[in-house]
């Protein structure tokens, strides 16, 4: 993902935040899932919860490892930083192979939260990430020319 810039990301922030209501927790995955996830959570009220790479998180962390197109990786989330049944958004830039949104969506269904969906400013269609979702829905804001 390149520059973007404010209207940009006002331009995802509105046109994701007026179809979705109901969820109480913006989750963004790091790193370029920080620069929606904050927004999305202001817009709708909700509290936002970073997902985190190894070693960053200071206290009790769960951790899910996943496979992406170069390689593995692992996310960390806070122990206690969402609670069984919140109702979660997941905010990155990008979806290729939705491995690393799949990893997100099995963090919160080990601690019992809903996802009730996951949102991206860019979609990959060649590579089928969304049928990893376990079927989540996924709302995409652009996807490249083919
Ligand atoms: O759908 P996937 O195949 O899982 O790929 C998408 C992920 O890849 C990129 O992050 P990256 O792992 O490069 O980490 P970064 O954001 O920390 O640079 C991107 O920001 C997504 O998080
Ligand atoms: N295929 C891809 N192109 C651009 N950014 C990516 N991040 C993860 N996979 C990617």
């Amino acid at each position: 993902m390149g520059d973007i810039d404010e209207a940009d990301a006002e331009t995802f922030i509105q046109a994701y935040v007026n179809i979705v209501t109901g969820a109480c927790i913006s989750l963004g995955v790091e790193a370029r899932g920080f620069m929606f996830g904050p927004s999305i959570a202001l817009a709708i009220g909700a509290k936002f919860v970073p997902l985190r790479k190894p070693k960053k998180l200071p206290g009790e962390v769960i951790s899910e490892k996943y496979e992406l197109e170069y390689g593995t990786d692992c996310l960390e989330m806070h122990l206690g930083a969402v609670q069984p049944r919140e109702r979660v958004l997941v905010i990155d830039d990008l979806v290729a192979t939705g491995g690393t949104l799949s990893a997100a969506i099995r963090l919160l269904e080990r601690v019992g939260a809903e996802v009730v969906e996951c949102a991206c400013v860019i979609g990959l269609p060649e590579v089928k990430g969304e049928s990893r979702l376990n079927g989540k829905p996924l709302y995409v804001l652009v996807e490249p020319r083919q």
